[in-house]
Formats: C-alpha cells, sequence, structure tokens
C-alpha cells in the first residue's frame, strides 16, 4: 500500500486528496505520479476507472507557480462532457492549492471563454476549440510548462493527430509532455514518441486490457432481434444505470425513442446534438433521473459515472480498442459492473478479435425469452417487498393489512400487491433501420480508408460515439455498485 504522503506531495494538494477521500494511491499514480514531480515525460497505460486523471494532475498541480497568472498547464482531451469532467477534477485537486481549471470547448461561448482565460492557470481543452483560440491569438501558452494529451492514442489517431502537432507546435519548447490511456496501439506510441523527449513508458501491468471486476458477456443474436432482447435483458437485470452504444446518430436516436415508448427511462446523446442537450441529458444521468443514456462513441472514452452498473454494446465496436472504453464506462475505481455485447452471427469474428486483442474471453449469454424477462420484472418487485419489509417500520400499515387478510386469501393479497408493483412493458412495436453488420475485414477496410482524412469526432460523423447483479435493491442514491478496494472514503460522485 503506498500513501500519497509517501509521494513527497505538498500539504495543500494533500489536503484536497483527503478532502476527496483518497487514501491510497492506484498502481498508475504511484508509479507515474514520481516521475511527473521529476519533471519526465511519461506515457502512462493503466485500465479504464484506474485514475489516469489525478496521475498526471497532482504533478501538474504540485508544479503550478501560484504567482505568475497565466496558462501554466494545458490538458487536451477528445470531447467536450470529458473536458468538463477532467476540470471538475482537477479543481477539487487543486482547491487545496488554491489553482483553477478552465474547461474550454466547442459550443460554448468564446468570449466568456476568453474572459476567464486571464484568471486560470490551468486550461483543459478539446482540440477544435483550442486551435480556434490560438489562431485568434485568444490565448497565451507561452507560459505553459505541462502539456497532457489524455485519451492519447484517440488524439493521436487520424481525426486528430494534425491539430494535436499545431497545438504542440504552439506550446514552449521546453516543456513535459505527458500522455494517458486505457489503449495504446503501437503504431500510435511509434507516433507519440516523436512528440516527445525520451519518454519513460508505464504500463501498469495487467494480464488483460480491460478490468477484471466487468464481467462480460456477449449474446448472439440476429439484427431484427437485437431490440427485444435488449429490453428483455433490461427488465432482467435492472440496472442502476446503464449505457447503451450503438454505431450511429439515427440508431442512438431510434433505440433512445424505441425504449422511451416501451416505458424505459432513456434518453440518446451523440454528437448532432445542442451542446446544451448534450449537458443536460448527461446531468440528468449522471443524477439518475434517467437510467438508460443511449449513446454513440462520443460518451465511450473518460467519462467516470461511478453508479453504471451495465454497458451494453447493442451494435459491436468497430475495434478491440473502442470496446475497452466503452465497457470502462462501468467496473470503476474498483465497482463491480456487467457488460454484454450483441453479436449478429456475421460478426462473430469481430468478438474473436475483440477477445485477442483484449487477452479475456467473452462469455456467452443465452437470449433470455419473454417469460423470463417478465420473472425478471416480478423479480423486482418482490425484491421491492422484501426490502420494504426489512427496512420500514409498517406499524401504520398493519391495521388495514390484518383486515384484508379476515377477508382474502393471504396469497392472493401478496400477489395482487406485486402485480400493482410490476412495471408490465407495453409491447409497442419498435422498428429500427437496417445497420451494415461488422465484419474484420470491413473494420480494417473502413480504417485504412479513413487514413490521413479528418475524423469528425465533434459532430459524431463515422465514429460515434444479467439477472447476476450482486443486489437488486437500489438504496435512495440509486447505488447498487459493490465498494472495491480502493474506493474513496466518503465517495460523492
Ligand atoms: N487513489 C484513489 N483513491 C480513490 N479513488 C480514486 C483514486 N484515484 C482516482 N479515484 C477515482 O476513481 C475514479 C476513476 O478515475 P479516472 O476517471 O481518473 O480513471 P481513468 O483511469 O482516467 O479512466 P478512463 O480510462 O476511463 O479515462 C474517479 O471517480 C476518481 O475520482
Ligand atoms: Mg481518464
Amino acid at each position: 500500500m503506498t500513501t500519497f504522503n509517501s509521494l513527497g506531495l505538498s500539504d495543500p494538494i494533500l489536503k484536497s486528496l483527503d478532502t476527496m477521500g483518497f487514501e491510497e494511491t492506484t498502481p498508475i499514480q504511484e508509479q507515474t505520479i514520481p516521475l511527473g514531480l521529476a519533471g519526465k515525460d511519461v506515457i502512462g497505460q493503466a485500465q479504464t476507472g484506474t485514475g489516469k486523471t489525478a496521475a498526471f494532475g497532482i504533478p501538474m498541480l504540485e508544479k503550478i507557480n501560484k504567482g505568475t497568472k497565466s496558462v501554466q498547464g494545458l490538458i487536451v482531451a477528445p470531447t467536450r462532457e470529458l473536458a468538463i469532467q477532467v476540470a471538475e477534477e482537477m479543481n477539487r485537486l487543486g482547491k487545496g492549492k488554491g489553482v483553477r481549471a478552465l474547461p474550454i470547448y466547442g459550443g460554448s461561448n468564446m468570449e466568456r471563454q476568453i474572459r476567464s482565460l486571464k484568471t486560470n492557470q490551468i486550461v483543459v481543452a478539446t482540440p477544435g476549440r483550442l486551435l480556434d483560440h490560438i489562431r485568434r491569438k485568444t490565448i497565451k501558452l507561452s507560459h505553459v510548462h505541462t502539456a497532457v494529451l489524455d485519451e492519447a492514442d484517440e488524439m493521436l489517431n487520424m481525426g486528430f493527430i494534425d491539430d494535436i502537432r499545431d497545438i504542440l507546435k504552439a506550446l514552449p519548447e521546453e516543456r513535459q509532455t505527458l500522455l494517458f490511456s486505457a489503449t495504446m496501439p503501437k503504431a500510435i506510441r511509434d507516433i507519440a514518441t516523436t512528440l516527445m523527449n525520451s519518454p519513460e513508458e508505464v504500463k501498469v501491468k495487467a494480464k488483460e486490457m480491460t478490468v477484471e471486476n466487468i464481467e462480460q458477456y456477449y449474446v448472439e443474436i440476429p439484427e431484427k432481434h437485437k431490440f427485444d432482447t435488449l429490453t428483455r435483458l433490461l427488465d432482467i437485470h435492472d440496472p442502476a444505470l446503464a449505457i447503451v452504444f450503438g454505431r450511429t446518430k439515427r440508431r442512438v436516436d431510434e433505440v433512445a425513442d424505441g425504449l422511451q415508448a416501451r416505458g424505459f427511462s432513456a434518453e440518446g446523446i451523440h454528437g448532432d446534438l445542442t451542446q446544451g442537450k448534450r449537458m443536460s441529458t448527461l446531468n440528468k444521468f449522471k443524477q439518475g433521473r434517467i437510467e438508460i443514456l443511449v449513446a454513440t462513441d462520443v460518451a465511450a472514452r473518460g467519462l467516470d459515472i461511478s453508479d453504471v452498473s451495465h454497458v451494453y454494446n447493442f451494435d459491436i465496436p468497430q475495434d478491440p480498442e473502442s470496446y475497452v472504453h466503452r465497457i470502462g464506462r462501468t467496473g470503476r475505481a474498483g465497482r463491480k459492473g456487467e457488460s454484454i455485447s450483441f453479436v449478429t452471427p456475421r460478426e462473430k469474428d469481430q468478438l474473436n478479435l475483440i477477445e485477442k486483442i483484449t487477452k479475456k474471453r467473452v462469455e456467452r449469454l443465452k437470449v433470455p425469452s419473454s417469460e423470463e424477462a417478465a420473472r425478471g420484472q416480478q423479480k423486482v418487485a418482490v425484491d421491492k417487498l422484501v426490502d420494504t419489509i426489512g427496512n420500514t417500520d409498517l406499524k401504520h400499515y398493519s391495521q388495514s393489512a390484518n383486515e384484508l387478510l379476515e377477508q382474502y386469501d393471504a396469497s392472493d393479497l401478496v400477489a395482487a400487491a406485486l402485480k400493482m408493483m410490476t412495471k408490465e412493458r407495453s409491447e409497442v412495436p419498435v422498428r429500427l433501420s437496417h445497420v451494415q453488420p461488422i465484419s474484420v475485414k470491413n473494420a480494417q477496410r473502413d480504417k485504412n480508408k479513413g487514413k490521413g482524412g479528418k475524423k469528425n469526432y465533434r459532430g459524431g460523423g463515422k465514429r460515434n460515439f444479467n439477472s447476476k447483479n450482486k443486489s437488486r435493491n437500489r438504496n435512495f442514491n440509486g447505488s447498487k455498485g459493490k465498494r472495491g478496494n480502493f474506493q474513496k472514503r466518503n465517495s460523492s460522485n
């Protein structure tokens, strides 16, 4: 066990960590914070949800000179939501020292950003908006001593590489560059090293690329049965919060609408929505006001929402890296999670490729029948009832209960109560537009075709964004997740 204390951090930073409830370092933090503090360039690779943000954030904050009122630390992230989230985490980490991070991203007020830029020493930006500021000379980067590419492999992928080169060119040559991600294909690592100054490569040793606290399943299923299977699985699993990934924006809209029509609390998020809509949907999801987020890959990377218990790959992802990031939205910070990928018969090769690259076998799950789904829904009601017996003072109801028992059969009474509590699904038919199955060959060809081209991440574009649940009893904050070993003391996400 390594404590933050033993890394020689300053009191203000230790104070923030204490407030955040971080007690021990995670392995990537233990290995990269000393390198970061020593001014080394670092390529850091560690599994999803294992605290990479603090791994690069803490050394950056330690090196901010409070007396200099200019941008000294720059973090670049691929999506607006992630830029905002990373800025929030940096603000928590920097609170003790009084250092603030400003998120800058497209779709928000540029003038306001320009005013705030004068008072913040750390900027967390998406590449497009940052370049706008650089070109308009509305950001001063001559004092930046630390630059971080979060989700580095994504940032150095074909869609972003030119922007990243331009951004790095605008920074002082004398600087520290840190790259972090859960995945780092070799070709990208090679590009990365050309942008850095003899980097130290830290790869947290793990047998598999995915975290072991995610139970990974797949169902083999023809395209036309996917939607009904999804609703059955949702009824059986009764997730605290779930993310359903679809391949395209249209797909996301159709699945979200379909789920709503069947009475689920679901909304979609993708790159064609306004920034305001994206934020409000994500916030509702974080607060548990919607239970199912249907998303393109725009939500695949970095997002840290602790109560996500299930990830469904309604469409199998284009590449194994995307799979790793998508399922990594659950099972964070030591919690448990489950992922279920839908594989059409022609997509079995793609699943095999994912298993090979991630070095993890994905287990087959039987497609549930409608009877099983109905039993699943009933079980939710039964659990609620049993939970109420255990945790509520029922004195108030005992007189009515006794009167009813004199008139009716006990089993009829319980059955009636269960029926009232069971959410019976509407059977409205839901039809989705046809999508092409992914084959390893096609995925490869699409990848090559896109080389050098611009991948429109901001707009989404081509790169779009079980019943074994240990405890079905949701407590009031909606959490069903089990606590793992590097939990915060007072987790308040
Ligand atoms: N040492 C720690 N102790 C307890 N909780 C921590 C610690 N470090 C980070 N966390 C928490 O763990 C969660 C995941 O951290 P973070 O988002 O940085 O993961 P990540 O490695 O960047 O994941 P991804 O690859 O998905 O981006 C966050 O809620 C964070 O606050
Ligand atoms: Mg991250």
